[in-house]
């Protein structure tokens, strides 16, 4: 998977290239990471990449020019990489809220671009004549959608095949199948008096299988009910929803 990233401070993404799942993946070149910097376009003296909000009011904005040419680079090269045109992502609160089935659709939607906004953000004829999708990570203004862009990286990159050492964990995480995850138990098997579930130590996987997904269901209940209402549930879920609502019943 190739993603282009357009930001000023191109050294924070040492966040998702060098650690971790997804600095694995970097390494392994199942996740290519290529980034550009507005400020390399600036031509003045000061490499100035901010600039005044028409009508006034507080902060800044970013420089078009400057933003522009960045994010024409990095759409040329993703381009010319994968021999599509890239959906180019500007991350703002203003966006689609993201959640699994959005990381789903942009990782399946071939090369990205990623826009990350500094200041107040960007001009909106920008996000008219260059930006295909906005996309917010929450309800919640930051410095900066380098972030927001990490956040997607990260999750995208766990879908590409073979980011995951066991490919289940992707299937299996949490909102994956658009439930919550079910809870996770190692070593020791007993921590201040609290013991392990017994059919985790039973060997019995089909009992174990069941478990997890009646869990997965019972706290998708409890803490986001929403999350069931857009759930075509099959028969076996049907049965350990009900099961585990009937033992919760106050
Ligand atoms: N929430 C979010 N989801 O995506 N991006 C954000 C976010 O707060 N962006 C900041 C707003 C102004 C600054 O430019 C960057």
């Amino acid at each position: 998977m190739w993603i282009g990233v357009v930001s000023l401070f191109p050294g924070m993404f040492e966040a998702v290239t060098g650690f971790g799942v997804t600095g694995r993946a970097v390494s392994q070149g199942l996740l290519e990471i290529e980034l550009w910097n507005p400020r390399d376009y600036a031509t003045d003296r000061h490499r100035t990449v901010d600039d005044r909000p028409y009508g006034g009011g507080p902060g800044m904005l970013m420089k078009v020019d400057t933003l522009r040419q960045a994010i024409h680079a990095a759409r040329e090269q993703g381009e010319r990489r994968s021999h599509a045109p890239p959906k180019v992502v500007y991350l703002s609160p203003q966006g689609r809220p993201l959640d699994q089935r959005g990381v789903q659709q942009l990782a399946a939607s071939g090369p990205l671009v990623l826009v990350a906004g500094r200041y107040e953000g960007i001009d909106e004829r920008v996000v008219e004549s260059d930006i295909d999708e906005e996309v917010s990570i929450g309800d919640y203004v930051l410095s900066g959608g380098e972030l927001p862009a990490m956040v997607l990286i990260d999750a995208a990159a766990r879908l590409v095949p073979g980011v995951l050492g066991h490919q289940g964990s992707a299937v299996e995480d949490s909102f994956s199948d658009g439930l919550l995850d079910c809870p996770h138990y190692t070593r020791p098997e007993t921590i201040d008096g609290r013991r392990v579930p017994d059919v985790l130590l039973s060997g019995n996987h089909e009992m174990i299988r069941r478990w997890r997904l009646k869990q997965s269901l019972g706290r998708t209940w409890l803490r986001r009910p929403e999350l069931l209402q857009s759930q075509a549930l099959n028969a076996e879920q049907r049965e350990l929803l009900e099961a585990f609502i009937a033992e919760h019943a106050d």
